[in-house]
């Protein structure tokens, strides 16, 4: 019989029974074990049809955090042929994200964004190998704590312009959170030849490859990531391959002025200027010295604006919580100088109070993907090779045994009777294993230094009562702005207040 003598009904009855077929023989191939002994994958919810994207879509990591709770503290999800891994406590993500690091140290590929945009150079996207190992060898030596020391200065003058700028206006709290994280970042990694105010063409032109990275990850924006044929489609990438030149000549500029500066005798330190001083010993071309640098702002600069605002937000939202660690802030430093690097190690609530702040708003409530790259086994289950692997952090913050009752906000969780910090205790803020954020001692130096003046300066309240809304902490990778309102009282009178910020005393 040909198709062209059949009736309407027989085709809907023929499309119906071959969608079918393939509907029963995709939900047999999710419940297979995945691997040859016959190990299954840890339990999860089942797409119900073929087409079904299990991975959420809104709400991701609350909605992952529930599934946890239903499935298990590790999780699978199939997205069409994808295994996506969900670790979701403290005991798992030590057990596969730290002691697995080895294999967990690629990334999924990103064709959009990793590849194309980023021209593959950008470190956040890059999978393990040779260029990775190179790009992160680098990175870590101008990162690592002795030289994160060396910027502890340029941190604590733009925290005290902070404190200022709150007093000048203060309802622009989160901006100059903002502009703190991006003149630090900039001074850091280029030194002297810094741009500093928001329209200089510079700060502008970072701006849009912002906005064209948000762009490029805006889910459903670029099919390729699924169907990665479409790269070779004349005319599909013309758009991301503008982001790129883009990006690359803005950074190829920036550390061309290094350069210059360096050739004038007039560069300060910098991360930018260390690179160039060792080309021989990083063997990295110009290209991939110029991403490095440049890279550094996508990846340290809404971080660590985020993470400040969080501190102001469980100051406002905790007041006894805030009392207690301003009690120990005057009985440390009083009130007749300025906190500073050198009291780090007396102010054991003020870094419980941090690490509570961070484990109770993650920064990055989802965290970033890795890829397993063998198969792992854990407790008789199976991490195939190939799969995509989420430590998801707000899940990992809300697992009750490694923080009872964790919905309540209790920076004494964090010390031991004594009132030292605990050392049996962590949360896995700057990610796992061998991709754990280079940047984290320059994160932390930039968090306490600004909890620190912040909280010796202010009490911060909030002006309403109206709840804060969950939904903008888990639905962003990185949450922009946050939603509450809050209120700087200063703690002394505001012209010595002023005088001392301004003179540093
Ligand atoms: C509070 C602020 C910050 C937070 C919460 C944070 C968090 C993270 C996280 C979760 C990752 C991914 C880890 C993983 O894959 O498991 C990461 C990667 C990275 N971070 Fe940070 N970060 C912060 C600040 C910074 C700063 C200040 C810098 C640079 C100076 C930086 C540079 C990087 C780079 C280059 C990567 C990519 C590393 C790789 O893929 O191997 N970060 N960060």
């Amino acid at each position: 019989m040909s198709f062209d003598r059949l009736s309407t009904p027989q085709c809907v009855a023929g499309v119906a029974a071959v969608t079918s077929a393939v509907a029963v023989l995709y939900n047999k191939y999710q419940a297979a074990p995945p691997t040859k002994d016959g190990r299954p994958l840890p339990p999860g919810p089942p797409a119900r049809w073929f087409w079904e994207n299990a991975f959420p879509t809104s709400n991701i990591p609350r909605t992952l955090t529930d599934w946890v709770a239903d499935y298990g503290p590790v999780m699978s999800l199939r997205q069409g042929s994808q295994v996506i891994i969900i670790i979701g406590c403290v005991d798992a993500a030590t057990e596969i994200m730290e002691k697995e690091g080895g294999v967990l140290v690629d990334r999924p590929r990103s064709i959009a964004y990793g590849e194309i945009v980023s021209g593959g150079m950008r470190m956040l996207m890059i999978g393990s190998g040779e260029r990775f190992r190179r790009l992160r060898k680098a990175i870590h030596t101008y990162l690592q704590p002795k030289a994160a020391e060396t910027y502890q200065e340029i941190q604590r003058d733009a925290a005290r312009d902070v404190i200022l700028d709150i007093l000048n206006d203060p309802k622009r709290y989160i901006k100059h959170a903002q502009r703190y994280a991006a003149s630090v970042i900039l001074r850091l990694t280029y030194g002297k030849s810094t741009p500093t105010s928001s329209d200089d063409p510079e700060v502008l032109r970072i701006q849009q490859v912002l906005r064209n990275l948000q762009a490029t990850l805006r889910p459903g924006a670029y099919l390729v990531d699924r169907i990665p044929f479409l790269k070779h489609v004349p005319g599909y990438t013309r758009v991301l391959k503008m982001y790129h030149e883009f990006e690359l000549s803005l950074f190829r500029d920036q550390l061309g002025r290094v350069r210059d500066d360096m050739s004038r005798n007039e560069a300060g330190a910098s991360f930018g200027r260390a690179l160039l001083e060792n080309i021989q010993e990083h063997q990295l071309s110009n290209d991939e010295m110029a991403y490095l640098a440049g890279s550094l702002f996508v990846a340290g600069s809404d971080t660590t604006a985020v993470g400040i605002t969080t501190l102001m937000l469980a100051a406002a939202c905790h007041p006894e919580a805030q009392a207690r660690v301003q009690e120990e802030i005057d009985t440390v430093i009083g009130k007749d100088r300025v906190p500073t690097f050198e009291d780090w190690d007396q102010l054991p609530q003020l870094h419980a109070f941090i690490s509570e702040a961070l484990r109770w708003r993650p920064i990055i409530p989802l965290g970033f993907a890795h890829r397993a790259t063998k198969d792992i086994v854990w407790r008789g289950q199976c991490i195939p090779a190939g799969a995509t692997v989420y430590g998801c952090h707000w899940a990992i913050s809300r697992d009750s045994i490694a923080f009872p009752d964790a919905e309540t906000f209790d920076p004494q969780r964090w010390l031991d009777p004594t009132g030292q910090l605990r050392t049996d205790m962590r949360f896995f803020t700057y990610g796992f294993g061998r991709r754990v954020c280079p940047g984290l001692d320059v994160a932390n130096r930039s968090l306490y230094i600004n909890c620190a003046l912040l909280l010796w300066s202010f009490r911060i309240m909030k002006r309403s009562d109206a709840p804060i809304d969950v939904s903008v902490f888990t639905d962003a990778i990185i949450s922009l702005s946050l939603p509450f309102e809050a209120v700087f009282v200063p703690r002394m009178e505001e012209t010595k207040l002023r005088e001392m910020m301004q003179q540093g005393m």
